[in-house]
């Protein structure tokens, strides 16, 4: 690789701390530039585990030590300039990664990690929230941990002495910056979320805006206290779509008319930043530590003064970004020694946990949304070959039921087709070592397999269809399945939103390019040499689509459906005209609901069916996707 910095003596000290088989960013790449202010922010959100950086992928192989330097080297930039620098942590850091994920609860060993870092606001995301023993975990260590900085305004906690508690150190903080001395108060919102355990409790926005409790705090600090900014920050998308986003907004107002308020935001996993009115703006930084928001304001606390300057970047995860930033040129000079004792840590937990034991070598990039599902002929469309290639090595096997539930025997052959939601595939599969960390980033959930068998074929047949289709068949059925969770996850779902806005763009201004990117529609100076350019983040938004730090060629982007569905015949000669329908436990309730639909009138098929359902195969640590994937790899792809 053509890089100045690594052809000096520091460059051996890149591969002692990148870790086990990481690759080195590329540091030619074109960057553009911060611009601090006098107040300045780092927000990471959704980083799901990913400590030790993206291994396969040179844009973001940076780990936990490299992101822990660059916070500590930033801080020193901004306070030359007279800036402060805050640190903000939106919440969902764990879950799809076996760093996070190999240990009970998921989190004991990878929070160690995420809790050296020196943040001046921490809350809880949904994922906090799934499990009991991880709930406990975390109120128990991270809360007491950050103290006052871990805050959580509408998230409680159910104590052992059977007390409800809020979910932190306390609903808001009030605090001074170090350097300008800004007054600041924050608080922290998490978005309508359901699915918790019974020692937890979200209170939607829409009902703490009727709350008396925080209307008086509101009311006590707009009236009695200097507030200089307020800042905002929770789990909770930031888009103009998210109507939980402009309720909350439109309640603050309420209370601090010209205050500047700034909101952090999370959940659905995209680089995103919004402006609601000309005194606020909205970042949200994407996910898995690919990227680290950055956020600064000048001329902020008073209406009288000329316009805020408001400046926001999306910077990548990787070792070029962060020492450009810093105006570091070598490594020994850019590492924090707290950054390397972290990189040194992760290096032996990942090693304790044989994270990198690997079992083939992916020959090329699998996209989920980067290519497209829909075409049969994409070789790299990952839902495509989850679908063709990876369920259909199912077989059915009990091991918790061993013994109390006969196993599935398909006696008369019938055919046989396998769905999964496309929301439990979380990332891309990439090309290089198949390792064990593989087996969580692509899909973690361990869900189990259920069957209904003896389905009719044209009855089965339909049931992806009704499940893919547009939401104008959910609501117009006399069934809604409006209570039942998300197929798909919310990245997968801003993503669709997003191939529809670039459709309609594309459909007004030349006629229809399906799938296509606004970015080809949009005058770049850069555009001009997109050849040395390497693919990743162009992010569209509010500003327009200069934010990210690193100049990429963009992705194409295709539309991912709700649910993909194998489906296998059987031996032609002898085949019934029944197929055994075959699905994640988790999309029980939907299945069961595109049966109904699929049955149309005939109730009592419907009732002999969904009362035949039964566990098809409940090892769910040796048959999820990403097993199944490893099955595939060491069948397929093994080490010459
Ligand atoms: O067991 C599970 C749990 C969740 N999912 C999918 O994930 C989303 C939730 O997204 P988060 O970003 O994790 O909050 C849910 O809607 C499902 O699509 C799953 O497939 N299996």
């Amino acid at each position: 690789e053509s890089n100045p910095h690594l052809s000096t003596p520091d460059d051996q000290i890149v591969h002692i701390d990148l870790q086990k088989g990481a690759r080195t960013p590329d540091f030619a790449e074109p960057m553009r530039e911060l611009s601090h202010g006098t107040l300045n922010f780092l927000h990471t959100t959704d980083t799901h585990g990913w400590y030790l950086g993206h291994v396969n992928q040179k844009q973001y192989s940076s780990d936990w030590g490299d992101f822990i330097s660059f916070a500590e080297q930033l801080k020193n930039c901004t306070a030359i300039e007279g800036g402060d620098l805050l640190l903000v942590d939106t919440g969902d850091r764990h879950d799809g990664n076996g760093l996070s994920d190999l240990t009970f609860p998921h989190g004991q060993v990878s929070e160690t990690i995420f809790m050296n870092a020196d943040y001046d606001l921490v809350t809880v995301g949904n994922h906090e929230l799934y499990e009991a023993s991880v709930s406990r975990y975390e109120y128990e260590n991270m809360v007491p941990h950050y103290g006052p900085r871990y805050i959580s305004t509408n998230v409680e906690y159910l104590k052992d002495d059977n007390t409800w508690t809020i979910f932190g150190n306390s609903t808001h903080r009030y605090f001074q910056t170090e350097i300008n001395g800004y007054h600041v108060l924050a608080l922290s919102f998490m978005f309508d979320f359901t699915g918790g355990n019974e020692r937890v409790k979200v209170t939607p926005i829409s009902e703490m805006v009727k709350k008396q409790w925080l209307s008086d705090l509101l009311s006590y600090y707009s009236q009695n206290k200097q507030v200089d900014i307020l800042v905002v920050f929770g789990h909770l998308p930031v888009s103009h779509q998210w109507t939980e986003a402009g309720l909350l907004h439109h309640y603050l107002r309420t209370f601090f008319p010209d205050t500047f308020i700034q909101y952090f935001g999370g959940h659905s996993h995209i680089r995103d930043f919004a402006m609601y009115d000309n005194r606020s703006s909205a970042l949200q930084s994407g996910r898995y530590c690919e990227t680290v928001g950055f956020l600064s304001l000048s001329d902020f606390t008073s209406v009288e003064t000329a316009d805020s300057e408001v400046h926001r970047r999306y910077i990548d995860f990787n070792l070029h970004s962060f020492m450009h930033h810093t105006g570091k040129n070598t490594l020994s000079s850019f590492e924090t020694d707290l950054g390397s004792s972290v990189s040194r840590r992760i290096a032996s937990a990942a090693r304790e946990m044989r994270l990198s034991d690997s079992w083939g070598y992916v020959p090329h990039n699998f996209y989920m949304s980067a290519a497209d599902y829909y075409n049969s002929h994409d070789k790299k469309s990952l839902l495509r070959f989850l679908q063709d290639k990876i369920i259909t090595q199912l077989k059915p096997e009990l091991c918790e039921l061993k013994g109390r539930q006969p196993l599935y025997k398909n006696t008369h052959n019938n055919s046989r087709s396998i769905l999964i939601n496309s929301g439990s595939i979380r990332y891309d599969l990439y090309k290089g070592d198949f390792t064990r960390n593989a087996l969580f980033t692509v899909s973690p959930f361990s869900n189990k397999w259920k069957v209904v068998p003896n389905v009719p074929k044209d009855i089965a047949a339909q049931i992806q269809g009704i499940l893919n289709a547009g939401d104008y068949i959910i609501t117009g059925a006399s069934t809604s399945r409006k209570h039942l969770p998300d197929l798909l996850s919310p990245y997968q779902k801003a993503t669709n939103a997003r191939v529809a806005s670039a459709k309609m763009l594309n459909s007004h201004l030349d006629g229809g390019i399906p799938s296509m990117s606004r970015d080809q529609h949009v005058l770049h100076p850069i555009d001009t040499d997109k050849k040395s350019l390497s693919y990743g983040y162009v992010t569209h938004d509010d500003f327009g689509v200069y934010g990210d730090d690193t100049i990429h060629k963009e992705l194409p982007i295709f539309r991912v459906p709700n649910v993909i569905a194998s489906f296998e015949g059987g031996a032609n000669s002898t085949r019934t005209p029944y197929t055994d329908l075959v699905f994640y436990d988790f999309i029980q309730d939907h299945i069961l609901w595109a049966l109904k639909v699929a049955c149309g009138g005939n109730v009592k098929l419907y009732n002999d069916l969904a009362g035949n359902v039964s566990y098809y195969n409940d090892c769910s640590s040796k048959y999820n996707v990403g097993h199944l994937l490893k099955k595939y790899v060491q069948d397929h792809w093994p080490y010459k």
